[in-house]
């Protein structure tokens, strides 16, 4: 992607820079004092006047040649940056172009042609984000701009296919704050304190309607294939939606009807790469491993989740669906078949929450997620990795089929953390603090605390404790060349991979949160989950009658 200009030098969009600005009056100034030294060696050595003088504008020459060679580095860096700026507006010129070309076509028979006519066009990076969001709050349009080709077979509707562009804003205490998360730390007069949090209940509210729709299903499931067909019908014929599905849940629909012959999918894995460009808004029918899956399919840019549960637990999906099933599956004495067959949603509780997302504005979670990369030992420098693997719950190193102790050696920002010695160690996010983690004696911690979860899994030593480490930091396990055995790193709980003595896994926080719809907000729907998940300290209360303070 072609960077702004201002990422490449703050002067480059200035066209009034001053030489005192741009780094030239120093080269200007180093070249004078250069020739100035050149004159004074050239003039014949006046008799009488030591070596020391002659060794002196020896020492100056040679300082004046290193004087000149940083600002020869400077002119060139310039040059460069003047070339990628050139570059940068011959690709907008380009892209605006292209942008009219397809507006003017007048081929705009796709339903997102009229609501393309109410939308505000595309805005420019820059100067128009800020027009739109104010100077706070992220707006969508900024990632809208780099377009790629479409996977779609009709071009021209697929140029039309933008994405509906929305508004985070940061809420405080109930109300309502356009302040972004700047200034979090202000020392005025040498008095600390902090402002801003990062962790505020985020609020999205749509600026464009939100045209496209992916539907992701857990598989196998008899209740959700049903579901998801009522939903694919209900969002095309009343929400006029473009909707697509993974290819198996396609031929899924058009083995019950050829009606949903409208269906959008993809061929290659090629073209998931493509789908955050396109998709405005994912809805995932399963469970926790159904979010896990959505995330996965994105390696950058997430859309919004809205996550309907119909697994067993739910902690990352709010949305309810209610169905017979799930009632007759209170009574144990029913066959799975019978409940497998007795599909019956209340269809208007999922449209009516499919209403209030599409109306917004809608609280969401952003879900951070770990980047890793694995590095082998034959790797010939930091730089050749496998990865990187993107987790939302955690990353774990463990013993595998080994029969013998893990033994991985910690690194947090090349500070030597530990030794593990037991059956391996979890990396976790704050989301994942409630899965694997939580099962190994790690804290519970809300999703929207930024945080890494450092949980051994059964060590063998009385005093480790899990820690959780600030999101910052970047941690590397590595297996000692004198480890017994092998050790095996699982990414939420999938892709194994081996690593050997010598290998290592690195691990940091990814940029690209997983944004998850709430059903109220980020801390009713934690505690929810964690109430009717796990029935966190459920207890009898204890009676009045008995001794008591007097
Ligand atoms: N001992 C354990 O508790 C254990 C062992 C292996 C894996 N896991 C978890 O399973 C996850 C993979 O989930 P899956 O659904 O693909 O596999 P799965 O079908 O085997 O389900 C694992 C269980 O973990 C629950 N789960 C997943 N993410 C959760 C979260 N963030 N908070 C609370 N519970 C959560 C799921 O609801 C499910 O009940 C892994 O990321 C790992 O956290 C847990
Ligand atoms: N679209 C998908 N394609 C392939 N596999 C999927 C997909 N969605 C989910 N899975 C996998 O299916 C498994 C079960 O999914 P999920 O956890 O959503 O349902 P569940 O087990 O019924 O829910 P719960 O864990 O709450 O009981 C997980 O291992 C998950 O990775």
């Amino acid at each position: 992607m072609i960077q702004a200009p201002s990422e490449l030098d703050p002067n480059q969009g200035n066209a009034s820079v001053s030489p005192q600005e741009n780094g030239f009056a120093d080269a200007l100034s180093v070249l004078n004092s250069e020739k100035a030294v050149q004159e004074l060696t050239a003039q014949p050595p006046v008799q009488g006047i030591d070596d020391h003088l002659v060794e002196f504008s020896e020492a100056m020459r040679t300082v004046a040649k290193a004087l000149r060679r940083v600002s020869e580095g400077k002119a060139s860096a310039q040059a460069e940056a003047a070339e990628w700026k050139r570059k940068y507006e011959l690709e907008r010129a380009r892209n605006l172009q292209l942008e009219h070309k397809v507006l003017s076509s007048g081929e705009h028979n796709d339903e997102r042609a009229e609501n393309l006519a109410d939308q505000p066009l595309l805005c420019d990076a820059g100067e128009q984000s800020e027009r739109c969001c104010g100077k706070n709050g992220i707006c969508s349009h900024e990632v809208l701009r780099d377009g790629e080709p479409d996977f779609d077979s009709n071009a021209i509707q697929s140029k039309l296919m933008r994405k509906a562009s929305f508004k985070l804003s940061w809420c405080c205490k109930g109300e309502k704050s356009d302040q972004h998360k700047h200034d979090i730390v202000s020392f005025e007069k040498g008095n600390i304190t902090t402002a801003e949090r990062s962790s505020k209940q985020i609020s999205l509210k749509w600026e464009s309607a939100p045209q496209t729709l992916l539907i992701l299903t857990k598989p196998n499931s008899t209740s959700v294939q049903i579901l998801c067909a009522d939903m694919v019908r209900w969002l095309k014929e009343q929400k006029r939606l473009n909707i697509y599905v993974e290819p198996r849940v396609k031929l899924e629909l058009l083995t019950e009807s050829s009606y949903y012959s409208f269906v959008k999918t993809w061929q290659s894995d090629k073209e998931i790469l493509l789908l955050h460009m396109k998709v405005d808004l994912i809805v995932t029918l399963g469970g926790d491993g159904t979010v896990l899956w959505a995330a996965s399919m994105f390696k950058g840019p997430v859309p919004p989740i809205v996550p309907f549960s119909l697994g067993s637990l739910g902690f990352m999906t709010p949305f309810r669906i209610l169905n017979l099933s799930d009632w007759l599956s209170t009574f144990h004495n029913f066959s799975s078949d019978i409940q497998g067959a007795a599909c019956f949603f209340d269809s208007e509780h999922y449209r009516e929450c499919l209403d209030a997302i599409f109306r917004g504005p809608l609280s969401i979670t952003l879900r951070h997620r770990l980047q890793c990369h694995v590095i082998r030992e034959a790797a010939k420098n930091e730089f050749e990795t496998e990865g990187p693997m993107l987790v939302l719950n955690e990353v774990t190193i463990d013993r595998g089929i080994s029969s013998f102790l893990t033994n991985l050696e910690c690194y947090c920002d090349n500070s030597f953390v530990t030794c593990v010695q037991g059956d391996g160690l979890i990396l976790s996010t704050t989301s994942g603090s409630t899965a694997y983690s939580l099962a190994a004696g790690g804290s519970m911690v809300h999703p929207q605390v930024p945080g890494i979860l450092f949980t051994p899994i059964c060590p063998h030593s009385l005093s480790f404790r899990p820690l959780i480490l600030p999101e910052h930091v970047t941690l590397r396990v590595q297996v000692p060349f004198n480890s017994r055995g092998h050790a095996w790193v699982s990414f939420d709980g999938k892709d194994r991979k081996q690593l050997a003595p010598g290998d290592a896994l690195v691990c940091s926080m990814a940029p690209w949160p997983v944004p998850t719809a709430c059903q109220v907000d980020s801390t009713s729907d934690f505690l929810r989950s964690i109430h009717d998940g796990l029935h966190w300290n459920l207890r009898k209360t204890q009676s009045f009658d008995g001794p008591r303070d007097l």
